[in-house]
């Protein structure tokens, strides 16, 4: 289809309601993710679901953030960001790192250490991904933060966790 065309039907397609975009990516499952970092300008967390792998050569994931979560100040200021991708058992933290709760009573519900970048890396995460973000894009409300892997660790044989249908559901690993 030649672009003017394409344009032309664009105009013709009402536009797509924010709650029927959100019911149908409720449809999506996704892992859940609690997003850490630390430094200059303070620490901070907040869950997320939006973060995929974009290439492993260097090794990056991304990170959506809304421009007006709480830790996205910090995330920026700081340029170093910790993937701490949920087990099972780990449910209470991503209500707690979801919104509203104040940062010290996020971070005193778990147990951290550093690696290189300093942001905390929870313990008996399913996988964490320690980062330096390389590339911030703005779309929307949103930052897509491209992250480079500089240190990771995975827990064998975690049972992982998936948001799904607005409700947490685990996931077995495989036996
Ligand atoms: N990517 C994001 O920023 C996400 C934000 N949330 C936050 O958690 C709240 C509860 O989410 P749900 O229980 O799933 O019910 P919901 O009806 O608010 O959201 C359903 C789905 O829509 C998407 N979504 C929701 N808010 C979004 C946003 N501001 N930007 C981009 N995508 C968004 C997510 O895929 C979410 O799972 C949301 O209202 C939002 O504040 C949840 C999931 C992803
Ligand atoms: C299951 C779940 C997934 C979420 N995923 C994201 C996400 O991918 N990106 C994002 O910016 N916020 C996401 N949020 C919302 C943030 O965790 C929340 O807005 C953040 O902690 C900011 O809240 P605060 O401003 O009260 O600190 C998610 C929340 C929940 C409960």
């Amino acid at each position: 289809m030649q672009l003017a065309q394409l344009e032309c039907a664009t105009n013709l397609t009402p536009p797509v309601l924010k709650q029927d975009y959100r019911d149908a990516m409720a449809r999506l499952a996704a892992a859940v993710n609690v997003v850490t970092t630390d430094g200059p300008c303070g620490r901070a967390g907040f869950t997320a679901t939006a973060v995929c792998s974009v290439t492993d050569e260097p090794p990056t994931l991304l990170v959506c953030l809304n421009r007006s979560a709480s830790a996205h100040p910090a995330v920026i200021g700081n340029g170093i960001l910790c993937i701490n991708t949920l087990s099972c058992d780990q449910q209470a933290l991503s209500n707690l790192f979801g919104g509203k709760t104040p940062m010290a009573e996020r971070f005193a519900a778990a147990g951290w250490s550093t690696w290189a970048t300093g942001a905390p890396v929870l313990d008996d995460a399913a996988a964490s991904f320690d980062c330096r973000i390389s590339q911030i894009n703005s779309v929307g409300t949103h930052d897509i933060l491209c992250c480079e892997v500089l240190a990771l660790r995975r827990r064998d044989r975690a049972d992982g966790l998936v948001y799904f249908d607005r409700d947490y559901h685990g996931v077995c690993a495989a036996i």
